[in-house]
């Protein structure tokens, strides 16, 4: 499938701070794609430098395929974007605000102007200014502005943050329209795991400006139901054990505790192995695994686990 986006080894530095290290990442045409990262992990960095507001310190950016820098600017113009809050004027109306921004861009057409508006769901809102709009209808006129160029990327920072519960549903459907609708690939930031692991496919988890996992839904969906917790003395012991049988994709927890990601081993294979190198068993159960709980693991390396699952 096409990839829309394609970073490799990205870096930022401000003078001596690093902000991102060596970022990795790809979007396919079609995605909606959930970037997870806690306060300060870097996720705005990254799509300033994604959008061209700011220059990567060292690595490259090709978008719909482009080679050269000129290629990328030129690309740019098939993107919309969102970065921090929406900007738009405050003293005009929903439809003033997209008139004007349309002559900016020189989008003429008036009836292009009432179909971003139905679409967004701001056809109703009238002679409302901006500055007296919801912290939602500004998330949703911030769309509507990025989407009269009619892009085939857009790109959201943080749009969810501070919306009530009606507005983040409404804000999800309107996602997933102009995905599945519109055909367009979305990029999308936030730190509320569970809002984005209802519209996104694929999830890129950033932690203090590394990329430390790229998982599709369907992926995270299998492993979810895979895990098996294991609890010993000493893990140390267990590790190289798991190894010799070919099971690497596990994560230690603590020293007594490790997760086991394997959907081909059971648990009572796991047991015949570990009771064969007579290693005592102080504990093993499957146990499902959510989102925000292995966003957790990933960022601080704990995990919390609803034992009474099993
Ligand atoms: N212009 C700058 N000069 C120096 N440091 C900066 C600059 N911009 C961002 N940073 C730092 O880079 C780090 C990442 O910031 P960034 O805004 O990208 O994080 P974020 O994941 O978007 O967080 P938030 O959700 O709080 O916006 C922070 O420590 C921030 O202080």
């Amino acid at each position: 499938m096409e990839n829309i986006l394609e970073l490799k080894n990205i870096s930022k530095s401000f003078k001596q701070y690093n902000v991102l290290h060596d970022i990795d990442l790809t979007i396919k045409k079609g995605d909606i794609y959930g970037l997870i990262g806690k306060n300060g992990a870097g996720k705005t960095t990254l799509l300033k430098i994604i959008t061209s507001l700011s220059k990567q310190s060292s690595g490259t950016i090709q978008l719909f395929g482009s080679h050269t820098h000129k290629d990328f600017i030129h690309s740019l113009k098939r993107t919309g974007s969102v970065i921090e809050t929406p900007v738009a004027y405050d003293n005009l109306s929903a439809k003033e605000n997209l008139i004007y921004y349309s002559k900016l861009r020189g989008v003429v057409d008036e009836k292009d102007i009432e179909d971003t508006l139905k679409l967004v769901d701001l056809s109703d809102v009238g002679k409302k200014k901006f500055k007296h709009f919801s912290l939602g209808m500004k998330q949703k006129l911030g769309i509507a502005i990025a989407l009269l160029s009619k892009p085939d990327f857009l790109i959201l920072d943080e749009p969810i943050n501070g919306l009530d519960p009606i507005a983040i549903v409404e804000f999800r459907e309107l996602l997933k329209k102009l995905n599945t609708e519109l055909n367009i690939t979305i990029l999308i930031s936030s730190h509320i795991l569970t809002e984005l692991y209802h519209v996104a496919n694929r999830f890129g988890i950033l932690n203090n400006g590394t990329l430390v996992e790229e998982i599709t839904k369907e992926e995270f969906e299998k492993m979810s139901q895979t895990m098996i917790t294991l609890q010993v003395t000493d893990t140390a012991k267990v590790t190289p054990i798991l190894h010799e049988h070919s099971i690497h994709n596990f994560k230690i927890i603590s020293s007594s505790e490790i997760n086991i990601y394997e959907p081909e081993v059971g648990v009572s294979e796991l047991i015949q192995i570990l009771m064969n190198e007579k290693i005592a068993i102080n504990g093993i159960y499957k146990t499902g695994i959510d989102l925000e709980n292995h966003f957790k693991s990933l960022v601080d390396g704990t995990v919390s686990t609803n034992k009474e699952d099993k």
